[in-house]
């Protein structure tokens, strides 16, 4: 039975690499994929994953009917197996319901994959309508931790180097570039809470008051 699987988990767990591991496996036994995806930090057109590898992709654009391309791309010859979609959190409510049509209508299996929630914790429209309907929602086995060895459960924004709760929901980024003006760090939800991440953690271990008594 062709299914919508949504593999969720925070930024930098492994989902992009575990989308080209299934394409790797898939087409080395002959079966041809459609790869989509929206936004990646590698370009337009582009599926990269942090491990270095990357491949092409369909960009998909605000105005992109998922379930028609794929229609189009068989009704002009091509052999479709099954969908990858990265970054599936960028994707439009509409488009995640053309994903199930494909499943539904074409028999194809849909393997999407993206964060769950933003920065502040919220539900991406996108990630929403994945967890409404997909057939299965898996968590990636290899967990991103947060900065106290706890799983990573949550996705900090910072901005110059300091969490922020407040600003657009989609700014494309990466995690350890807390140089840059925007970055992300993965975190525990108690920390994220506590909008405590590992450089505030560290400016608090070095602070006066909790040095030893005697110290320079
Ligand atoms: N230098 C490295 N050596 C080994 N594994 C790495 C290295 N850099 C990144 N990784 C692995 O790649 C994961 C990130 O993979 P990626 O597919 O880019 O994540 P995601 O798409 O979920 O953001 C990290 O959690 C880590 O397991
Ligand atoms: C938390 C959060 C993330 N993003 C962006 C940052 C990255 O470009 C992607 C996630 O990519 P990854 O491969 O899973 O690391 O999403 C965003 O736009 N808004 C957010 O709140």
């Amino acid at each position: 039975m062709p299914e919508l699987v949504f593999f969720s988990g925070t930024m930098d767990c492994g989902k992009s690499t575990l989308a080209l591991q299934i394409e790797h496996n898939r087409s080395a036994r002959g079966l041809q994929g459609l790869i989509f995806t929206r936004d990646d930090r590698a370009g337009e057109g582009k599926l990269s994953s942090r491990l270095g590898l990357v491949t092409d992709a369909v960009e998909v654009a605000d105005d992109l009917d998922v379930y028609a391309y794929v229609v189009e791309h068989l009704s002009q010859g091509g052999r479709v197996d099954y969908l990858i979609a990265d970054e599936a959190q960028f994707l439009a409510p509409e488009q995640i319901d053309q994903l199930a049509r494909v499943v539904d209508e074409l028999e194809l299996d849909v393997f999407a994959f993206g964060i769950t929630t933003d920065f502040r914790s919220k539900l991406f429209p996108g990630s929403q309508r994945l967890v409404e309907l997909a057939d299965r929602v898996e968590v990636l086995q290899v967990e991103a931790l947060c900065w106290c060895g706890a799983r990573a459960t949550h996705n900090a924004r910072t901005v110059n180097g300091a969490m922020v709760v407040e600003g657009a929901q989609v700014v494309v980024g990466d995690v350890n570039h807390l140089a840059h003006e925007v970055g992300y760090e993965v975190l525990c939800r108690r920390h994220h809470r506590r909008r405590m991440t590992s450089a505030t953690a560290h400016a608090a271990a070095l602070s006066p008051d909790v040095l030893p008594v005697g110290s320079a």
